[in-house]
């Protein structure tokens, strides 16, 4: 069993809850969707392929206590569930970034999970896969990427259809990078008195989206 890998790389968490916090990413190799904003397009083809003990012997070297698995899109891959459940069993934290596109019913309850819901603005609005929403557990988390005001309602009307404040511990508001203004949408967030978190990507002011952070 083998896992098709873009990168493993050492870095601080730059997005959602646990921003900040030193982690090791995991990023699998490609995805059945195109957001129009993706700024991981590096990691839909190409890659290389690991044993699951082989990527857990490289987690180990860096002697994390938390670990993210990302892409591309990490559940587009069925071996992926059982690396999230070894990663689990080695005891560390394990936060997973999907794009809620894929079924999330069998991955490993011990994961929190970042579900992204593509707003209308990504172009993959129609990926959503709703019945993931009732996957998600008081310490899993959604985000939205808004592109425009089109975008921020749409992720409004979402978070009241599907009671999102009460189901995750968190709902996260992203601003796509360099195409809206983060204060144009604090102040949106403010002025709805809405009780989610603005976030912004840590690593791009850090390091300019370098390679490997
Ligand atoms: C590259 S994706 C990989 C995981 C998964 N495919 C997904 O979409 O969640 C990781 C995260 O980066 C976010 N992201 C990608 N491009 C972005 C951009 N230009 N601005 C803000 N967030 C972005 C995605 O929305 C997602 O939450
Ligand atoms: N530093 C850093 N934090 C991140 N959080 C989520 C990322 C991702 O690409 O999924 C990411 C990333 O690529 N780099
Ligand atoms: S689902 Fe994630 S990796 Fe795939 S195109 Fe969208 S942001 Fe990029
Ligand atoms: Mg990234």
């Amino acid at each position: 069993m083998s896992l098709r890998l873009t990168e493993i790389f050492y870095s601080l968490q730059g997005e959602a809850r646990t921003v900040g916090r030193p982690t090791v990413f995991v990023r699998l190799t490609g995805c059945p969707l195109r957001c129009s904003w993706c700024d991981s397009a590096y990691a839909f083809q190409g890659g290389t392929l690991w044993s699951e003990a082989d990527v857990l012997a490289h987690v180990a070297s860096f002697t994390p206590q938390y670990v993210t698995v990302t892409g591309g899109e990490p559940l587009a891959q069925p071996e992926c569930l059982s690396l999230l459940t070894a990663l689990c069993d080695a005891g560390y934290e394990v936060s997973l970034e999907t794009s809620g596109a894929l079924a999330l019913e069998p991955v490993d309850p011990r994961v929190v999970k970042v579900m992204d819901l593509k707003a209308p603005g990504s172009g993959e609005v129609h990926r959503n896969r709703y019945e993931n929403i009732a996957c998600l557990s008081a310490n899993d988390q959604v985000k939205f990427v808004i592109s425009t005001r089109e975008d921020y309602d749409w992720a409004k009307r979402q978070c009241d259809q599907y009671d999102l404040y009460s189901r995750v511990s968190d709902v996260l508001f992203s601003p796509t990078h360099e195409l809206l203004e983060p204060r144009t949408l604090a102040e949106w967030i403010l002025a709805d008195r809405l009780p989610g978190r603005l976030q912004l990507q840590l690593h791009k002011y850090l390091w300019n989206n370098a390679p490997g952070h």
